[in-house]
């Protein structure tokens, strides 16, 4: 059986206390391995460990040779990629081509990103007279910010774990990492990495646990800590912002969604299908950025629900290491439940179902697993709860809707605001929308086409703080002025 360490210090240890969870394969409902939890100990030593480093070897490194190691780190990713990929499978029951394609990639893209950003990244400088005569010279230098906090979801855990991790080792500080208590495998596995490059010890650490009073809450109340970046619930983040005030600590915080998906008549319809398709149900509904609520112009509605029904119908729940497999289990028996919670309150509350609403028929050896159907709704007022709440699963209702001005008010009256996606051949229009639409991101006939250049992160309830190429440099960095008189 496995067995998942804390990673402290260039070294893999246990727990002090003794004290493991299990953690469970969500394809058929086995044990994968037994996770060391984190008590006050391990997070000080992590602590102490990432502080250290700081002022250490890590700390003497020119930017080149940060940036060196680091793309030395990217290699390493890409030298282990099955390792990477299979421990991904095993703790998400993502599909192989989703892993594949998307998760290891872009664990090896986010450090790229961030070592091309640093090396190419200037600051300001202003020359003045002052009042005696002389002359003044201030510039800007960024200097790294210190220990940060890096506490990580179970959906995309290595590309949303890496895009903190990438920005925050390029600036120059370190990193104590507390990946979800659900999917600790990737996370462990890259300080075999740290270690293989020659990583100097402290600068990358993790501890495994939960979040109340367990390794999330010891290591964002920590002192030490000077910064932290989070993922994940809303509530969770703002438990996270009370830590964060003790002490006054900035924190970048990416959170909850209720993606709106607005779709005009006018719209490429084939290319509007298939990106709902993958809006909707990729991942099994579990991204951030994923469209819960699509809106359609009253003259394609019926055409539109049918075509998404039958594409939900083709995306047959099955073995994700199956290449052919497009949509696997959610992550846990836990949001299982969740999730089926919502499919039967939209029944209470009168939904059509058009398609799904519950537990997919599987074969004798994935029985075991955590399944649900790709679900689609229609018929809803827009108080219903799965209009309203994010549910973090592989479903969407559908409305329509006849006047732009009716679309923007509904898409907006959330109290999430973090991704949308407008589809229409009216460029005028889809410009008009992406202004007013309250949200970080907004797709125009696309969805999650990223360009890790820009800025990345939600308004209202889903966020505080960009991050992403220059932006990142915001949260990872302090601006420091220099002024010389001469
Ligand atoms: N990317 C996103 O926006 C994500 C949203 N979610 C949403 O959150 C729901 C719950 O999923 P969870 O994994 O429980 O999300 P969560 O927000 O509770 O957990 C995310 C991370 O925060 C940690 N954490 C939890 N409470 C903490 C605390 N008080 N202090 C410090 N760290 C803490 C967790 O251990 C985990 O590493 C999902 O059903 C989904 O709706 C979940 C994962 C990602
Ligand atoms: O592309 C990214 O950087 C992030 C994508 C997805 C999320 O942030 C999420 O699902 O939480």
């Amino acid at each position: 059986m496995k067995e998942f360490l804390h990673f402290i210090n260039g070294e893999y240890v246990k727990s002090a206390s003794g004290r493991t969870f299990d953690n469970f394969n969500p394809i058929n409902g086995q044990l994968i391995g037994k996770v060391h939890e984190a008590g006050r100990a391990e997070v000080d030593a992590a602590v102490a460990a990432a502080k250290a480093a700081l002022n250490g070897e890590w700390g003497r490194l020119s930017v080149a040779e940060r940036c060196k190691l680091l793309d030395a780190v990217v290699a390493e990713i890409n030298r282990r990629f099955d390792d990477f990929l299979q421990a991904e499978i095993a703790d998400t029951g993502k599909p192989h081509h989703l892993a594949s394609h998307v998760d290891i990639p872009r664990g090896a893209a986010n450090f790229q990103i961030f070592t091309e950003t640093i090396k190419s990244v200037s600051t300001e400088s202003f020359n003045m007279r002052t009042p005696d005569g002389k002359t003044a010279l201030s510039y800007g230098v960024r200097v790294p910010r210190g220990v940060i906090a890096v506490v990580s979801p179970w959906n995309l855990p290595l590309l949303l774990m890496t895009w903190k991790v990438g920005p925050a080792l390029a600036c120059g500080n370190t990193v104590v990492v507390k990946p979800s208590e659900e999917t600790p495998a990737t996370t462990a596995l890259l300080g075999e990495v740290m270690n293989a490059v020659g990583m100097p010890k402290g600068v990358y650490n993790v501890v495994h646990g939960f979040g109340p009073d367990s390794a999330g809450e010891f290591l964002t109340s920590h002192p030490d800590v000077d910064g932290i970046t989070f993922t994940g619930e809303t509530s969770t983040g703002a438990a996270i912002m009370k830590a964060a005030a003790n002490g006054v600590r900035p924190v970048s915080m990416e959170m909850g969604g209720k993606n709106a998906a607005v779709v005009f008549a006018d719209c490429d319809f084939q290319n509007t299908v298939d990106t709902l398709t993958r809006s909707c149900f990729e991942n099994a509904g579990q991204v951030c950025l994923g469209t819960e609520r699509v809106y359609v112009e009253r003259p394609i509605f019926d055409k539109l629900v049918a075509a998404l029904k039958e594409r939900a119908e083709s995306m047959v729940p099955g073995d994700p290491y199956d290449k052919a497999t497009k949509i696997g289990p959610v992550i846990s028996k836990e949001h299982q439940a969740k999730v089926l919670g919502f499919y039967k309150k939209a029944a209470e509350e009168g939904a059509t179902v058009v398609t799904g609403g519950g537990v997919p028929d599987m074969p004798e050896a994935l029985k075991g697993g955590s399944w649900v159907q790709p679900t689609i709704w229609t018929g809803l007022p827009e108080t219903a709860s799965v209009i309203t709440e994010e549910i973090f699963g592989p479903c969407c209702h559908i409305s329509p809707f006849d006047a732009e001005d009716e679309v923007l008010a509904k898409v907006n009256a959330n109290r999430y605001g973090l991704a949308t996606a407008v589809f229409t051949q009216d460029i005028g229009r889809a410009n008009r929308l992406a202004q007013k639409i309250e949200v970080g991101l907004c797709w125009i006939n696309c969805w999650f086409l990223r360009d890790l250049r820009t800025p990345f992160g939600g308004s209202k309830q889903s966020g505080i703080g960009r991050e992403g190429g220059v932006h990142s440099l915001e949260f990872y960095t302090e601006l420091r002025n220099v002024m010389v008189k001469f």
